[in-house]
């Protein structure tokens, strides 16, 4: 099939479940299904937008391909591995491969670490060889090449503005120059002129190395201008996917018309 060839992430009937109670001497443990049978794939040096309303289960997708919560049934297929199955180890080289950026890059920056050892610390786990002054050296070149002065290697988080911090979070997702990265909510918590700016870098990363997204988002207006794909969840099961031209210009159902009107329009966005 010449889709899941050109495919970097095939997800087929992923289904995942989290633990409600552990039950008793009396009861059986429960859980709750926040992935009911998902299936799509994210072609190579492409986005795929990922959609839906609060709790439809988007982040458990992208826990599961970085094995982050355990799959309980299908398959995830990751060029050509089903890593769904793999054992910690065998998984370690993915975790090079495949990056993750957050929403809230305050939470997941060190405050304890200056900017240069927050995005070395990715080089000194997968390019161990490198020296000191080497290691330096790609530190800063990783911070120009996402907009901030080199200079920002010896400042701490807390001195920079919540788009600034966004970018020390793609300068580290970058320094293990993975394939594939997924953005969770990545740029929700700026402002909309800010999330432009991160989406068009996300972009040029995109064009000038190829890497490929998978692009966590409750903001469709985001989403339409960063996507090739668009897969739309609810209440754990995918309702809708398609081209982001086909799902903005010609929704199928109902939830996917309501999650269109609840956006604001904003037609400056990447513009
Ligand atoms: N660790 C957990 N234990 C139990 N339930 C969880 C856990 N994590 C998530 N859930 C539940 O699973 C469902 C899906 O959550 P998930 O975070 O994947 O949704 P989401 O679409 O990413 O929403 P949001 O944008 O609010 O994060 C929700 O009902 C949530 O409450």
């Amino acid at each position: 099939m010449p889709s899941s060839e050109q495919a970097l992430l095939d997800v087929a009937d992923l289904c995942v479940s989290y633990p409600t109670s552990t039950g008793g001497i009396f009861t059986k443990p429960s859980s709750f299904q926040a992935v009911k049978g998902a299936s799509f794939s994210v072609k190579r040096g492409q986005t795929v937008g990922l959609v839906g309303e609060s709790g439809s289960g988007k982040s458990t997708i992208g826990k599961a391909i970085l094995k982050l919560t355990p799959s309980e049934s299908g398959r995830i297929i990751y060029d050509g591995t089903e890593i769904s199955s793999l054992s910690e180890k065998s998984f370690l080289p993915f975790r090079k491969r495949i990056q993750t950026i957050f929403q809230d890059p305050y939470a997941s920056l060190n405050p304890r670490l200056n900017v240069g050892a927050i995005v070395a610390e990715p080089l000194i786990v997968h390019e161990p060889e490198l020296s000191r002054s080497e290691r330096e050296e790609k530190v800063a070149s990783l911070l120009v090449k996402v907009g901030l002065p080199a200079d920002a290697m010896s400042r701490y988080p807390h001195q920079f503005s919540g788009g600034q911090r966004q970018r020390i979070c793609i300068a580290r997702a970058l320094s293990s120059r993975p394939e594939f990265i997924i953005c969770d909510e990545c740029v929700s918590a700026l402002d909309v002129s800010v999330q432009a700016q991160i989406a068009n870098l996300l972009q040029d990363l995109q064009d000038e190395y190829g890497i490929t997204y998978l692009f966590i988002a409750h903001d469709l207006a985001v989403v339409e201008h960063m996507s090739h794909e668009v897969v739309v969840m609810q209440a754990g099961q995918i309702v809708e996917k398609g081209t982001a031209e086909e799902i903005y210009n010609e929704p199928k159902t109902e939830y996917t018309r309501k999650l269109l009107d609840a956006v604001p329009k904003m037609p400056s966005l990447l513009a």
